[in-house]
């Protein structure tokens, strides 16, 4: 509407406007609108249109591709957090509309921690009265991944999607590797898989970066719900029958911020999340449980089971992303600049996974992965000490647990060749003392948790490659 001013605490509605799919160009159009302002219009566009897909999956498209456009608004919603959420349209049923106040209010907690919000209670998603909630249902969970599996893989560039895309390798499994977004680092590591490809388009509405000059509220979203909507949508395009994702168990806890409590910035990396989506899949899109599903769509993540120190582990055994990988995210911002060398050496991101690969790998060949040694610069020292949470919460960032990061120093204190490095040695010296030498221990970090949604027979296949 022309002559719509944006302004945050006058507006009093959020609405889903429409969503749509065309499948002769493959491109899915997600529309929003504050009150009676413009519309918001982000686009997804899958590679190989024109899709010819029977009415089971054209159904199944649709169902999957409404709750991405409603998982997708949370990066609209969040630039004026109004009171109301209207959904235009057909109403959606209560499970989906808890799935999604859980998806919004703690996706949305570090953004509500950082601007002094309180989200809870807020967020209430409109939905039809259907009478008891509906149960839980992960029937198909353990029969997937036999023979004529197809998974979608997601890879982010960093060293856990390659952990996971060699492991499925390993296993048989018909893999595609897909991301999001026009990453040249992403793209280059998914090149050097050698395996088939995806590379899928998001564009955000242009109208959210204006609104973000005119002072909305901003901060992190549920990047990793948005993506995992997106490639259940493509999966059932293409016909893949899994959705895999690399996000270990360390990702399910927050920081622990004194007086607020835990506020984990990658809270749709977490456990809770994986769970309820992968069941709302099965329930709404897979299974022969009706009219209208596929026989099967799995999501899950293949490295739920370990630690951020597991998977370092198991990442050092190979070199062979060495010259390719970063998993710092200063290399994925849609606007801005972008390190020279692929880790900038200052964020948490390459705070940890120096530290965290450290004891799994010769140290020449860490430092010549970043280009220096970050734990022998003392100007790194306060950066380390959040990842220890010693006089600090854990940063913000998708990092590993204080009690990984405290482990994994006391192992390179041990170490001839890093025990004399700046870092390392102030541990030794002013840290450690003040700790419990059996919570410094690193094995016990390194087992494998039960908790998982990994299909059995593909799971017993992975077994031996990770050397459990
Ligand atoms: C690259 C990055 O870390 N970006 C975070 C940063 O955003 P910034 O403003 O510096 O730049 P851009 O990423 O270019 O974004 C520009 C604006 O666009 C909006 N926006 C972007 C993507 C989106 O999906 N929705 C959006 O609304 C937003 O208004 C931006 O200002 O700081 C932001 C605020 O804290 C973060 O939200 C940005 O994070 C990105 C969404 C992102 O993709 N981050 C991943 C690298 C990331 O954090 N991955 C985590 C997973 C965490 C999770 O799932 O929650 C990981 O590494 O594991
Ligand atoms: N652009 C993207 N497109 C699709 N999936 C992505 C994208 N970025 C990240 N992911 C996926 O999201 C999950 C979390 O990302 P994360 O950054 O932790 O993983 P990574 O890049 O593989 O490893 P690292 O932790 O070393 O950065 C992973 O499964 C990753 O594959």
């Amino acid at each position: 509407m022309s002559g719509w001013r944006f302004d945050r605490d006058a507006i009093r509605t959020f609405r889903f406007v429409h969503c749509g799919f065309d499948a002769r160009t493959g491109v899915a159009r997600l529309a929003y609108a504050f009150d009676d302002g413009p519309e918001m219009i982000e686009t997804v566009t899958v590679p190989g249109a024109p899709f010819a897909l029977d009415d089971a999956r054209a159904a199944a498209a649709m169902r999957v591709l409404r709750l991405l456009h409603l998982i997708a608004g949370v990066s609209y919603y969040k630039a004026a957090v109004p009171g109301e959420i209207r959904i235009e349209g057909d109403a959606i049923g209560a499970d989906t509309a808890a799935l999604l106040e859980d998806i919004y209010v703690n996706g949305l907690g570090e953004f509500a921690y950082r601007n002094g919000l309180d989200l809870h209670g807020r967020i209430r998603f409109p939905a039809r009265d259907d009478g008891a909630p509906v149960a839980e249902f992960e029937a198909g969970v353990g029969t997937a991944a036999g023979p004529g599996a197809h998974a979608l893989v997601a890879i982010g560039g960093g060293k856990d999607s390659l952990v996971s895309i060699e492991a499925l390798r390993a296993a048989g499994v018909a893999q595609t590797v897909s991301w999001i977004g026009g990453s040249q680092l992403i793209r280059a590591c998914a090149e050097r898989t050698g395996l088939p490809t995806l590379n899928i388009g998001r564009q955000l509405a242009a109208e959210l970066f204006e609104f973000n000059r005119q002072g909305a509220w901003n901060g992190h979203i549920p990047v990793t719900a948005i993506n995992s909507a997106i490639l259940a949508f493509a999966a059932v395009l293409v016909g893949a029958d899994q959705v895999v994702f690399s996000n270990e168990r360390s990702a399910s806890y927050g920081s622990l911020i004194e007086g607020t409590g835990e506020v984990n910035h990658q809270w749709s990396k977490g456990w809770a999340f994986e769970r309820g989506f992968g069941a709302w899949l099965q329930r709404h899109a897979a299974g022969d449980t009706g009219a209208g599903r596929i026989s099967a769509l799995h999501y899950y993540s293949l490295l739920r089971p370990f630690s951020e120190l597991a998977v370092a582990r198991q990442f050092a055994r190979s070199d062979r992303y060495d010259a390719h990988f970063s998993s710092c995210n200063r290399n994925f911002h849609l606007l801005g600049e972008r390190p020279v060398n692929r880790w900038c050496g200052i964020c948490p991101k390459c705070h940890f996974v120096f530290l965290a690969l450290a004891p799994f790998m010769p140290k020449p060949r860490l430092v010549a992965i970043f280009g220096r040694n970050l734990l022998d610069d003392a100007a790194q020292i306060p950066g380390y000490d959040a990842l220890l949470e010693y006089r600090d919460h854990k940063p913000f960032e998708c990092v590993g647990e204080g009690r990984e990061s405290r482990a994994a120093m006391a192992a390179l204190a041990q170490r001839p060749e890093w025990r004399e490095d700046a870092v390392v040695r102030r541990f030794a010296r002013d840290i450690a003392p003040q700790l419990n030498p059996a919570d410094l221990a690193l094995e016990p970090l390194l087992g494998i948790d039960g908790e998982h949604r990994i299909p059995a027979p593909l799971w017993e296949r992975l077994h031996a490659h990770f050397g459990a």
